[in-house]
């Protein structure tokens, strides 16, 4: 079944081992034979596989059945926390702090449970890690977080990445036996303030995009949408919605498409400059998309009572 055939190989190549060079390198397509024995190569996405998103880490408890399917990381940024953050915690198997994100943790967990000890809240909220360059983590902090055993991973000698790409690495390379197609890693406070981090963080989920990470503020989650698969979001409609949006990261998009929205696209082309996927609007508890470009998709989080 052929949804479109939008890229077809031209017929001047002598043979087919010539025409299978020339493919692009990127999936998905398909390639079929045509009656002239030549072939076409058809962008086949109603074919490509599909991804499930749900944001259950969001949920007090998750439910049964998502339990085993992901595993979480958290990293924690040098921002305001928000409010769900010793949630995600909890739910996280690997706690980092990237460089001043530690002093978010020092100094603004406490407060989220203001009858506790301050100092007994702090040894049972004790990163794993804490990475970065470290210009901005304060000494008495890392003093105390050292003496719990937390590791400590210096790069001021990198300077050319962000505090936050390190720490992705970091999940990447080490975290222990994971594949990474059940590892999930939540970006505590991602969003809201400083214009040019936010986009350093954008970039970073742009730059890792075979890997599931998510930015999460109080009132926002994002994370992308690789065009290697369709996606079926599961809205967890109790924490989240109902605005939304769908933004084509990096170039234009030719073709997306989605059900689920007030506003759905329908093959619609995309690009900044042009049409953005802006002031949508959830309609149900489910939402498909599928595009030939990444896209970055954006929901809102509704304030707890
Ligand atoms: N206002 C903000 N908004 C969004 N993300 C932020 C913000 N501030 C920091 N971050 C994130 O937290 C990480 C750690 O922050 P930190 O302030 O320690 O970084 P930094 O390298 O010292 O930043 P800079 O030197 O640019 O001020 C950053 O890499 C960035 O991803
Ligand atoms: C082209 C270019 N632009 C900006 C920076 C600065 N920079 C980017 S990431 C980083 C580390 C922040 O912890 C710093 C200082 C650079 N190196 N190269």
């Amino acid at each position: 079944m052929w949804r479109r055939a939008d890229l077809i190989i031209p017929f001047y190549k002598t043979s087919i081992e010539d025409n299978v060079k020339a493919l692009p390198k990127e999936p998905p397509f398909s390639i079929v034979s045509c009656p002239c024995s030549r072939l076409l190569v058809n962008r086949t996405l109603s074919t490509m596989d599909l991804m499930h998103h749900s944001s259950t880490f969001l949920l007090p408890t998750m439910p049964e059945d998502q339990r085993p399917s992901l595993t979480y990381a958290l990293v924690v940024l040098n921002q305001s926390l928000p409010r769900f953050t010793p949630l995600i915690w909890k739910h996280a198997q690997f706690r980092l702090c990237a460089d001043g994100g530690a002093n978010r943790v020092y100094d603004e967990i406490p407060l989220l449970f203001p009858q506790e000890d301050a100092s007994g809240v702090r040894r049972r909220y004790k990163p794993d890690i804490i990475e970065g360059d470290m210009d901005s983590i304060r000494k008495e902090v890392l003093d105390f977080y050292t003496r719990l055993g937390t590791k400590i991973v210096d790069k001021t000698h990198d300077q050319d990445t962000t505090d936050l790409h390190k720490c992705v690495t970091c999940v990447r390379d080490f975290a222990p036996g994971l594949d990474e197609c059940n590892l999930c890693i939540l970006v505590a406070g991602a969003l809201g303030g400083r214009f040019d981090h936010e986009m350093g963080n954008l970039n970073v989920i742009c730059h890792f995009s075979s890997l599931r990470i998510i930015l999460l503020s109080d009132d926002n989650l994002i994370h992308l949408l690789p065009r290697t698969h369709r996606h079926e979001i599961h809205i967890q409609t109790s924490v989240q919605g109902p605005h939304c949006g769908l933004i084509p990261i990096g170039m234009p998009s030719r073709s997306s498409t989605t059900t689920g929205l007030q506003w759905d696209l329908d093959n619609t082309e995309m690009k900044f400059g042009g049409l953005v996927n802006t002031s949508n609007i959830v309609e149900g508890d489910n939402v498909t998309v599928e595009s030939d470009c990444d896209l970055l998709w954006t929901i809102s989080l509704k304030k707890l009572s």
